[in-house]
C-alpha cells in the first residue's frame, strides 16, 4: 500500500476492482491518475500541497502528472511504493489501478497477468486521435480478453469544448475499436488536467449528458465472481508434515469443502478431500476462489507440481494442440517450429509452434496469413505438446487460462491467452501420448528412490564415460535403478544418422534428452554422457527435462585430454584426418553453474565417482534407506 494514498482505502470488503489506464504516452495517463485521485479525495494533503508546490516551482498550473512522478522518486527511494498497482476508493468501493513504468513494463505486466484487469480506460488526446500506442494498447486489451473499454477523450479544451470536433474524434477511435472487435462502453469527453468530466460533471460542455469517468467507474462489474465457475486448483507443491501430505495451491476457480471428491487431472484418479487448512488460521470446511490452501487427500495419492485438481463433472479441456492468441514480446521475429515452454497456473509444458494461424497488420488492424510473427507483433498460432494439457480457455477475471511462453534461457518472450484445442489439419498426424497408470509415486514406492536425470559434459577424453560406467556400478551395488545414455552408444544405434555439425550435435542432444525423460519417468536414475558443447544445446535438454536435470561438468584441461586421447582422435584431429572435432576446431562451452564440478585433470576416477554417487543418491533418495544389493 503507497503511503501516499489516504487510510481510508482498503477499507472495503469487497475484492478491488482492477482496471487499467492505457493509451498513446503523453494523451494524459499520469495527468488523468493524479486527478482522479485528487477530485476522489484519495490523496493525503501533505501530497496535495507537494504537487501544487512542485508545480508551482515549475511556473505551472497544478501538474497532476507530477503524483506518479513522486511515486517514482519515492519507488526510488526504496520507499515500497508499487506504482504498478495504485489503490483508491470509491463511493467506499474499492478499486486498484494497474499502471507500469514504462511501455515495454506495461506490456509486459499485461501479458503475464501481473495486471489482470477487469475493465480498461483507455485514453485518447482528442485532438490528435488514435495513435500507434492507441492502436497497440487496444489490440492488447483485446488479446486479453478485457470487454469492458471507456474511452476517455482527452484535452478536449484544445478543441474549444466544440461539440462537432470533438464528436468526429470520437467517429474515428470509435473506427479503430470497431476494427479490433472491441465495443467502448462508453466516450467520455474530458480533460483531465481542468477536472472536466473526471469526478464532476464539466460546465464548458453543456451539450454532453453521459458520465463522467468516476460516474462510469461505478458501473464497471465487480470482478467476475471466480467462485461461481469449476474448481480448478493447481497444484503448486507436496508438502510433508507429521506423516501427512498436504497438496498446496491456489484456488484458481470455484470452491471446493471437505468431503468433495476431486479428480488429480493427468492421473485421473479420484480423491476425496479430508480437510483443507490454509496459513495462519484454524482447518475449514470449506474455500474458494483466490484463497491459498493446503488440502490431504484419500486415498493418500500424490498429484505432481503443476497438476489440476477438478471436479468430475466439470473437467477442464484436455489437449495437446492449442490455439492461443499471442503478444509476440522478443524482438526477433517467431517462426513456425521454435519451441518454448508453456507456463499456465502452476504446469510448465514444452510446446512447438506448429502453426503462424494469423498475424495482426497494426497499422490497419486487420489480420493476414503471415510466415512470422514480428517483433512486439499480434498473433493468433497453435501450439503443440507432446504430452496432454489440462486447460480452460481463457476468461476475463481469471488467471489461469492465460499462458505466457518462456525461451530456453527462462526468458519470458510472448503472453498466450488459450483460445481452445486446435483442431486437426488435413492429414495432419498428431499424437496423443498415453498416460501411465503406474503413478510416479507408485514406482518412487517400489524403488525406494526418485527417477532423475544427471547430464555428464565435458570435453573427449575427460572422463565422461569412465565415470558414468563406474558410478552406474557403483549406483546399481547400492539398490539404485540406473540406466547410463553414453554419446558413443547412441551414435551407434538411435543416434547413428547424425554427424557433428551444430545442428546434429542438437538433435543428438534432443534425443537423448527425451530418451532420458522417458527413463527418468519409468523411475531410473539416467546417467548421460554427451560432450553436449553448447550452452543452448544443454538448455534445451533442461527444457524438455524440467526441473530434475542436474548438469555435472566433468572438467578435464584440453592438453589433459590430449595427452589421454584414448581413441586416438585428438591425434587425428590434429593431423586434419577429422574436422569439426570439440576443442580443436569446433567450440565447448563450459557450465556456468553446474550442479557438481569434478576437476578429472588431477583426480581419481574412484574418487570422483564416490562423489557423483553420493550427490545422486542424495538428490534421489526418499527418507527411507536404499535397498542395498548383496
Ligand atoms: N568431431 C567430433 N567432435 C567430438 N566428438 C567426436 C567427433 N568425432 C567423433 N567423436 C566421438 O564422438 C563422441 C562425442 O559424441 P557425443 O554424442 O558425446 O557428442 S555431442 O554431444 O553430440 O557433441 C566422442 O566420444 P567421447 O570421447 O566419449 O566424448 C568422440 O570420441
Ligand atoms: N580422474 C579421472 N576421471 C576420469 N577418467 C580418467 C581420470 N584419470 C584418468 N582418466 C582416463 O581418461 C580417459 C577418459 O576417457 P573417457 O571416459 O572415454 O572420456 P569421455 O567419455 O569424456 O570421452 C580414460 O582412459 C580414463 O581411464
Amino acid at each position: 500500500m503507497t503511503n501516499t494514498l489516504s487510510p481510508s482505502v482498503a477499507q472495503s470488503q469487497e475484492p478491488a476492482t482492477p482496471i487499467v489506464i492505457v493509451g498513446h504516452v503523453d494523451h494524459g495517463k499520469s495527468t488523468l491518475i493524479g486527478r482522479l485521485l485528487h477530485d476522489t479525495d484519495n490523496l493525503q494533503d501533505g501530497k496535495v500541497a507537494q504537487i501544487i508546490a512542485s508545480s508551482k516551482k515549475r511556473g505551472l498550473k497544478v501538474e497532476w502528472s507530477f503524483l506518479l512522478d513522486s511515486l517514482q522518486i519515492e519507488r526510488d527511494q526504496g520507499v515500497t511504493v508499487d506504482s504498478t498497482r495504485i489503490p483508491f476508493l470509491l463511493n467506499k468501493r474499492e478499486f486498484v489501478i494497474v499502471d507500469a513504468p514504462g511501455h515495454r513494463q506495461f506490456l509486459r505486466n499485461m501479458i503475464t497477468g501481473a495486471a489482470d484487469a477487469e475493465a480498461a480506460v483507455l485514453v485518447v488526446d482528442a485532438a490528435e486521435g488514435a495513435r500507434e500506442q492507441t492502436r497497440r494498447h487496444a489490440m492488447l486489451l483485446h488479446l486479453i480478453g478485457i470487454r469492458h473499454v471507456i474511452v476517455l477523450l482527452n484535452k478536449v479544451d484544445l478543441l474549444d469544448f466544440d461539440q462537432a470536433k470533438i464528436e468526429a474524434a470520437e467517429k474515428s477511435v470509435s473506427e479503430l475499436l470497431t476494427k479490433l472487435d472491441l465495443e467502448a462502453a462508453l466516450f467520455i469527453p474530458a480533460s483531465a488536467r481542468d477536472g472536466d468530466n473526471i469526478a464532476s460533471r464539466s460546465d464548458r460542455m453543456p451539450w454532453y449528458s453521459g458520465p463522467t469517468l468516476t460516474e462510469a467507474l461505478a458501473q464497471v462489474p465487480s470482478p467476475a465472481s471466480r467462485a461461481e465457475l469449476p474448481l480448478r486448483l493447481p497444484v503448486q507443491d507436496v508438502y510433508r508434515f507429521d506423516d501427512k501430505r498436504y497438496v498446496a495451491g491456489r484456488i484458481e476457480r470455484g470452491r471446493v469443502r471437505v468431503g468433495d471428491t476431486v479428480i488429480i487431472g493427468t492421473q485421473k484418479t479420484p480423491a476425496k478431500i479430508s480437510s483443507i487448512a490454509s496459513w495462519h488460521t484454524a482447518p475449514q470446511i470449506s474455500a474458494a476462489a483466490g484463497q491459498s490452501v493446503a488440502v490431504t487427500l484419500e486415498p493418500d495419492v500424490i498429484p505432481d507440481r503443476g497438476d489440476l485438481l477438478h471436479k468430475s463433472e466439470t473437467p477442464p479441456v484436455a489437449a495437446s494442440r492449442i490455439r492461443t492468441r499471442l503478444f509476440w514480446l522478443r524482438q526477433e521475429p517467431l517462426r513456425v517450429g521454435e519451441s518454448f515452454h508453456l507456463r499456465l497456473a502452476t504446469a510448465e509444458h514444452a510446446v512447438t509452434v506448429t502453426s503462424i494461424d494469423s498475424v495482426v497488420n497494426l497499422d490497419d488492424l486487420q489480420k493476414y496469413a503471415g510466415e512470422e510473427v514480428p517483433a512486439e507483433g499480434f498473433a493468433e498460432i497453435t501450439l503443440s505438446a507432446s504430452e496432454t494439457i489440462l486447460f480452460d480457455p481463457f476468461v476475463p477475471g481469471t488467471a489461469d487460462g492465460r499462458g505466457v511462453l518462456v525461451d530456453r534461457q527462462q526468458r519470458i518472450v510472448g503472453g498466450a491467452p488459450l483460445l481452445g484445442p486446435a483442431a486437426i489439419a488435413d492429414g495432419e498426424k498428431v499424437i496423443h501420448p498415453t498416460g501411465s497408470t503406474v503413478t510416479t509415486q507408485d514406482r518412487t514406492r517400489a524403488k525406494g528412490h526418485r527417477g532423475g536425470v544427471f547430464w555428464l559434459t565435458g570435453l573427449s577424453g575427460s572422463g565422461k564415460s569412465t565415470l558414468a560406467r563406474a558410478t552406474e556400478a557403483a549406483l546399481f551395488a547400492d539398490g539404485v535403478d540406473v540406466t547410463v545414455l553414453d554419446g558413443d552408444t547412441l551414435r551407434a544405434g538411435l543416434c547413428k544418422d547424425l554427424g557433428f555439425s551444430e545442428a546434429d550435435r542438437t538433435e543428438n542432444v534432443r534425443r537423448a534428452a527425451e530418451v532420458a525423460r522417458i527413463l527418468r519417468d519409468a523411475g531410473q536414475v539416467v546417467l548421460v554422457a554427451l560432450i553436449s558443447p553448447l550452452l543452448s544445446d544443454r538448455a534445451l535438454a533442461r527444457q524438455i527435462l524440467g526441473e530434475e536435470f542436474a548438469e555435472i561438468f566433468v572438467d578435464a584441461d584440453l592438453a589433459t585430454c590430449e595427452q589421454r586421447d584414448p581413441k586416438g582422435l585428438y591425434a587425428a584431429a590434429r593431423s586434419g584426418k577429422i574436422s569439426g572435432f570439440t576443442g580443436i576446431d569446433a567450440p565447448y562451452e563450459a557450465p556456468v553453474s553446474p550442479a557438481l564440478h569434478l576437476k578429472t585433470s588431477a583426480g581419481s576416477v574412484e574418487s570422483e565417482t564416490k562423489t557423483l554417487a553420493s550427490f545422486i543418491k542424495d538428490t534421489v533418495r526418499l527418507s527411507g534407506a536404499l535397498k542395498a544389493r548383496s
